[in-house]
């Protein structure tokens, strides 16, 4: 991956008579990453992805490819492939002859069609499936088919909407794998659309969060997890306990903070500077507090809370309670670090964290 930008959104907007899907856009999408777009539904990630496939027309801005702005150029004249949910492979086709598809439409001769064919077929793994009808094939199969499609033109980019949501879990994780490795071996740009977050945080080597047809924050998957820019990505990303107060202090490379939980201590954002009054939201993340039904010592950032429930996720438990002002936490720990603890429905425990545990959102 290189720093250069392959894509461009200089100011792209997207209306649909009065309602606007995608809000001025500026985004750089560079060579050789894999960048995933995520949000709720109808936030605009799709209708991000067809103005750049080409099949909705931005309308305002320009949208650059290697440089060359690309907004009237049809979408048969880019090289932008895209894989959906449903595929859409030719249902009376055999694999040969969808994969060969594109290549019969771009007017390539039939010795050079084979020999590329050939090659997608056997690294997509259906090479034994070639002349069979793809109405016959396997929710996996049907996905290597329409990847062999769409990447037998040798694209630059290939953009994929939602291409794993109809397989089943077990299916899911095997066909990322396939896509992390063939999008890292071919090192071309991925652009991915995706309601889920552990797909996209996974694979991407950089994730956009959107909400109503705005970006609101884009960043390294761990860089977003560990340091959310607003409370919108915090609440989206579902693993945060959010507090919101003002800015009782400053100093020490931390600020203390009045919420209606109580009093805390957070480490300062180099980002956002904040002076005493302040209006201030942070967050800790369920993974960085400690569980006690004892009531910790003076002085350390604790809240005393209620156990609502326990869901189990996998190796760890996430432990949901109830705090002061009916302020839902959670804490999420190893089995391991549970087993001694009463987290009987209603019983007492204690939160606690370290300043350096909490993160001041800046965007807010
Ligand atoms: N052709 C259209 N005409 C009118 N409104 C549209 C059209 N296409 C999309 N929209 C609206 O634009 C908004 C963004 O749609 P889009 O499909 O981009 O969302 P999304 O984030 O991909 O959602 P989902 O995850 O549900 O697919 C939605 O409110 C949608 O209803």
């Amino acid at each position: 991956m290189t720093d250069q930008a392959l894509v461009v959104f200089d100011g792209v907007a997207k209306r649909f008579g009065a309602f606007v899907a995608v809000e001025k856009m500026n985004l750089d999408i560079r060579k050789g990453e894999f960048l995933a777009i995520m949000g709720s539904s109808g936030c605009g990630k799709t209708t991000t992805l067809r103005m750049l496939a080409g099949l909705e027309a931005p309308s305002e801005g320009e949208i650059r490819l290697a440089g060359k702005r690309i907004n009237d150029l049809p979408t048969w004249q880019r090289d932008t492939p895209m894989v959906w949910q449903s595929l859409a492979l030719f249902p009376f086709l055999t694999v040969r002859e969808n994969v060969e598809f594109s290549l019969r439409m771009r007017g390539i001769e039939k010795s050079e069609r084979r020999r590329r064919v050939d090659k997608w077929l056997e690294r997509m793994q259906i090479a034994e499936f070639a002349d069979r009808n793809v109405a016959h094939l396997s929710g996996g199969q049907r996905q290597r088919v329409a990847l062999a499609r769409s990447l037998v033109t040798e694209p630059e980019i290939l953009l994929l909407d939602e291409p794993l949501s109809a397989l089943d879990a077990h299916l899911k994780v095997r066909m990322q794998t396939v896509l992390s490795n063939l999008q890292r071996e071919l090192g071309i740009t991925f652009v991915y659309v995706t309601h889920s977050q552990s797909e996209a945080f996974s694979m991407a080597d950089r994730v956009v969060i959107m909400s109503r047809g705005r970006i609101e924050q884009i960043g390294d998957p761990q860089e977003i997890y560990r340091a959310p820019r607003t409370r919108f990505v915090a609440e989206f990303l579902g693993s945060s306990n959010i507090f919101g107060g003002s800015v009782t202090a400053v100093g020490n490379g931390a600020v203390r903070v009045a919420t209606p939980a109580g009093e805390f201590d957070i480490a300062a954002n180099p980002v956002k500077a904040l002076a005493k009054g302040d209006k201030a939201t942070f967050v800790v993340s369920d993974d960085r507090v400690q569980l006690s039904n004892e009531k910790p010592a003076e002085g350390i950032n604790a809240v005393r809370a209620s156990v609502v429930g326990e869901e189990f996720v996998g190796a760890t438990a996430v432990i949901h309670l109830e705090g002061p002002d009916g302020i839902e936490l959670k804490a999420q720990k190893s089995h391991d670090e549970l087993e001694h603890l009463n987290l009987a429905h209603k019983a007492d425990v204690w939160l606690t964290w370290r300043p350096e545990a909490g993160h001041i959102l800046p965007g807010e």
